[in-house]
C-alpha cells in the first residue's frame, strides 16, 4: 500500500482552478519528484497534504489517502496531529519557522514535548531530551554548541539543516520538501540533500520533493511527475522519463539544463 494517494484532486480559488483532476502517490522509500515551471500548482498541492492551504484555497474535489485511509475525512485536529510525526514539511523559507527570540534548544526541546503530549506519550526527562536534541544536532553536522544559540546567529545552511533536526527527531513517514535548498549555496544544498537521502535510507521514509533543479531530481528522485497549469501531464520513473520525455513541454525543461538534454546518447549516468 501506498503511503500516500491522491486522486482526482481540484483545488480552487476565487480565481478559478489551481490544480486539476491531480493523481499522485508515494511510497515507503521513494522518492517522488514534482516539477514544473512556476505556478504550475505544485506548492498548493502539497500543502493540500497537511491540510496548510491557505485560507484563499480549498479543495474542490478528489481523494487524499495517508495509509489507506482518507485524510479529508479526518477533523482539524486530527490531522494536525498528523503534521511533523507521520508528514513533515520543510520549506524553502527556513527561517519563517523558527521563533527569533527563542534559543535552537528551547525550539527543539518545544518541538518534541509538544508530540510527546499530542501523543500521550510519556514524557522523557529533561536530561534524556536533551541528549536525543544534541543527537539529531549532530545528525545534521551541527555542533552540539548550537542548543543555545539564537536563530539569528546562525547561518541560513546551519538554519535550514536545524529544520532538518526537527525532522530528524519526529522521524515522519513522508517528508515533503518545497525547494530546501533553492536559497542555499552549492555546497550548503549538497549537503542538506545528502542529510536527507541517509535520512530516507535509515527510516525507509517517502519524499515528496519539489524542485526546479533537475540535476538534483535526476540525483535523488526514483519517480518524477510534470505539472503544468495545474495538471499532471507526465509521470515516470526518472531516468527513462528525463532521457525520453514524451511531452514536449518535459523536453523544454530539460533542455534549459544542457547536461541533462536528451539525445541520441541518453543519459545513463547512475544516480
Ligand atoms: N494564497 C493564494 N490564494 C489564491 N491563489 C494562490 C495563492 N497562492 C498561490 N496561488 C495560485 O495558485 C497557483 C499555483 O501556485 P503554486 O504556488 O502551487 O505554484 P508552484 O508550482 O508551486 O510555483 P513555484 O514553483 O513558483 O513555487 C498559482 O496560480 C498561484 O497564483
Amino acid at each position: 500500500m501506498n503511503l500516500l494517494e491522491i486522486a482526482g484532486l481540484h483545488l480552487k480559488s476565487g480565481q478559478g482552478t489551481i490544480v486539476r483532476d491531480l493523481d499522485l502517490s508515494v511510497s515507503a522509500g521513494q522518492c517522488h519528484a514534482l516539477i514544473g515551471e512556476s505556478g504550475s500548482g505544485k506548492s498548493m498541492t502539497s500543502l493540500s497534504i497537511g491540510d496548510l492551504l491557505p485560507a484563499t484555497v480549498w479543495v474542490e474535489s478528489g481523494k487524499i489517502e495517508w495509509c489507506g485511509s482518507s485524510l479529508l475525512a479526518l477533523s482539524k485536529k486530527d490531522r494536525e496531529r498528523l503534521r511533523g510525526k507521520e508528514i513533515a514539511y520543510v520549506f524553502q523559507d527556513y527561517a519563517s519557522v523558527l521563533t527569533p527570540f527563542m534559543t535552537i534548544g528551547k525550539q527543539l526541546d518545544e518541538t518534541l514535548k509538544a508530540h510527546h503530549m499530542q501523543d500521550m506519550l510519556d514524557m522523557p526527562e529533561r536530561k534524556n531530551r536533551k541528549e536525543r536534541i544534541v543527537q539529531a544536532l549532530e545528525h545534521v553536522r551541527l555542533p552540539k554548541e548550537i542548543y543555545n544559540r539564537y536563530p539569528f546567529q546562525l547561518s541560513g545552511g546551519q538554519l535550514q539543516r536545524v529544520s532538518l533536526a526537527v525532522v530528524i527527531m519526529l522521524e515522519p513517514k513522508l517528508l515533503i520538501l518545497d525547494e530546501p535548498t533553492t536559497a542555499l549555496d552549492q555546497t550548503n544544498a549538497n549537503e542538506i540533500l545528502r542529510i536527507i537521502s541517509e535520512l530516507k535510507e535509515r527510516t525507509r521514509c517517502g519524499i515528496l520533493f519539489i524542485s526546479h533543479n533537475l540535476r538534483n531530481v535526476k540525483r535523488y528522485a526514483d519517480q518524477v511527475t510534470v505539472m503544468r497549469e495545474g495538471q499532471v501531464i507526465e509521470t515516470g520513473s526518472t531516468l527513462p522519463l528525463l532521457n525520453s520525455p514524451k511531452q514536449s513541454y518535459t523536453r523544454r525543461l530539460i533542455e534549459a539544463i544542457p547536461s541533462l538534454r536528451p539525445s541520441t546518447e541518453a543519459v545513463h549516468e547512475s544516480i
